[in-house]
């Protein structure tokens, strides 16, 4: 089996790794850098989800003997109501080469409040993350779910999660069709 990651960041790519381990997937991962086809910091579930299938519908054109292949990115939702938090977003897609598309929700967190001001003007979160923790390439290890939950669940590790997910939902009807 071959398939593909539409990110080279490792702990995307790695999460897909470790998720197809873990469910006893003997496939080739391939990571490939290809557009999200949304804002660089989505700011709404939808933008991310549709950041999510771009980045799969995109990897999966790239190589044309995958079976699979996997889009994660990550948002932010403003809250709509005074008391609402910044939250961090995670969404997964998987499109297989049977055109079937699926999609998952990862873990959210609440943000600090004054990421809010910073985020509406225009900065990436991964960046915000870099110069709150005097840091580089938060995004790349433990992310912000790492920091803010002192180490107990990583980036990687919620990203493996939702690539188990997406990979159960496809294992789950390639069976039935069977
Ligand atoms: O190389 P790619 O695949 O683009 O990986 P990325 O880290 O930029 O991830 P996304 O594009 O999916 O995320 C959109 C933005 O949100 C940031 N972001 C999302 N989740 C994050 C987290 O847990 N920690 C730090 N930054 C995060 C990220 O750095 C980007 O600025
Ligand atoms: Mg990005």
């Amino acid at each position: 089996m071959k398939v593909v990651v539409g990110s080279r960041n490792p702990a995307k790519y790695g999460a897909v790794q470790d998720a197809m381990r873990e469910l006893e997937m003997e496939a080739e991962a391939i990571a490939l850098e290809v557009e999200s086809g949304v804002s660089k910091q989505p700011m709404t579930d939808q933008e991310t989800i549709e950041g999510a299938l771009h980045r799969a519908r995109a990897a999966l054109k790239e190589i044309e003997d995958a079976d699979f292949a996997i889009g994660l990115e990550g948002g932010v939702v403003l809250g709509s109501t005074p008391s609402s938090r910044v939250m961090v977003c995670n969404w997964g897609a998987l499109v297989a080469k049977d055109g079937k598309e699926y999609i998952t929700g990862g873990a959210r967190i609440a943000l600090p409040d004054e990421f809010k001001k910073e985020l509406l003007a225009g900065k990436e979160l991964g960046d915000l993350m870099d110069e709150y923790c005097q840091r580089k390439d938060i995004r790349k290890h433990e992310g912000a779910l790492g920091i803010f939950t002192d180490g107990a669940v990583s980036r990687m590790e919620m990203f493996q999660h939702v690539s188990k997910l997406l990979i159960g939902q496809w294992r789950y009807n390639v069976k039935k069709q069977a």
